[in-house]
């Protein structure tokens, strides 16, 4: 399945003003590719995958597009589309925490089996289960009762249970060990070879290039380069990358701006070190980098 994204834009009114989640994102994912979103805490990833699946809040408003396979529109789908057509059958999402997604009162089983259900599937449970890893035994645990990492497998399970052709998974690796990071990134992997597209929200740079064909950086809303890390052209990508504990492990100078008071220009000039005096305007997207200065 492809998705093509462009010029998403999320805002939330908030008493007293604007929260600006997401600015003019525009993106593709194409079948059997996996592109990763990345960028700090608070920057809109999430709002952004939830905006994909239709499931903002009412204090939402929602511009551009997400055209899926050239012919369904996600963001101007009516809500019962959505819901009886579109979530967990097309697109599914392995949520951000998966532990606190589940019901704290039910097995996993009778969530798992709810959600098969809910499709018509005929697959049984705990075959899918077995699928990611699970046990038919962990299956019949309460939340409370799995690991962080078999919550994870039973969100996986549920996510794909209608066998979506798009999959977003928002950090779905959080909390786990490395063993398990590199075995949940290698089960996406797979998912992805087997034709699926896959959004990988993280912040684990390290995790997503072992599957990632491509990655977006966003920064205070904005998507500001789609590339490769191996060279990357916005300054904030560049950041970004020499914070990671493998490379020069130099945090970035300063705080993000709020995103009820985004900058008139680009986001990042506060802390840039490159800024120019054309940075007081916001840069174009352009050849895969929204800067004044990218080389
Ligand atoms: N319902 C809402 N009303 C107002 N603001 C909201 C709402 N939901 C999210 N936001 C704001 O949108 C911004 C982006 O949040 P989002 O959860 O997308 O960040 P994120 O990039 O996923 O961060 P993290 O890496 O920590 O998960 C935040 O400033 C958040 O407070
Ligand atoms: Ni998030």
């Amino acid at each position: 399945m492809k998705l093509d994204v462009q010029g998403l834009t999320v805002t939330f009114r908030i008493p007293g003003g604007v929260v600006r989640a997401v600015s003019e994102v525009s993106f593709q994912v194409r079948p059997g590719s996996c592109l990763a979103l990345v960028g700090e805490s608070g920057c809109g990833k999430s709002v952004l995958a939830h905006a994909l699946l239709g499931l903002l809040p009412g204090n939402a408003s929602v511009s551009g597009s997400a055209v899926l396979d050239g012919e369904l529109d996600l963001v101007s789908a009516p809500p019962p589309v959505m819901a009886r057509r579109v979530r967990g059958r097309r697109v599914g999402l392995i949520p951000q925490s998966p532990a606190t997604h589940l019901t704290p009162v039910r097995t996993a089983r009778a969530q798992l089996e709810e959600a098969l259900r809910e499709l018509g599937s005929t697959c049984d449970a705990s075959s899918l289960a077995e699928r990611f890893g699970l046990r038919p035994g962990d299956l019949d645990r309460y939340p409370h009762e799995l690991s962080g990492g078999m919550a994870q497998r039973v969100a996986n399970a549920i996510a794909l249970a209608g066998d979506p052709g798009l999959l977003v998974a928002d950090e779905p690796t959080s909390g786990l060990d490395r063993p398990l990071v590199e075995r949940t990134m290698d089960e996406l992997r797979s998912l992805c070879d087997e034709g699926r597209a896959v959004l990988l929200i993280t912040h684990d740079l390290r995790a997503a290039e072992r599957i990632a064909d491509e990655f977006a950086i966003m920064y205070a809303s904005r998507v500001v380069e789609i590339g490769s890390l191996e060279a990357p052209r916005h300054p904030y990508a560049r950041g970004l990358v020499d914070a990671q504990p493998d490379r020069a492990f130099v945090p970035i100078p300063g705080t993000p701006p709020e995103l009820t008071r985004l900058p008139s220009g680009c986001a990042f000039e506060p802390r840039c070190a490159s800024a120019v005096p054309a940075c007081s305007a916001v840069p174009a997207f352009d050849n895969g980098v929204a800067c004044h200065v990218a080389s």
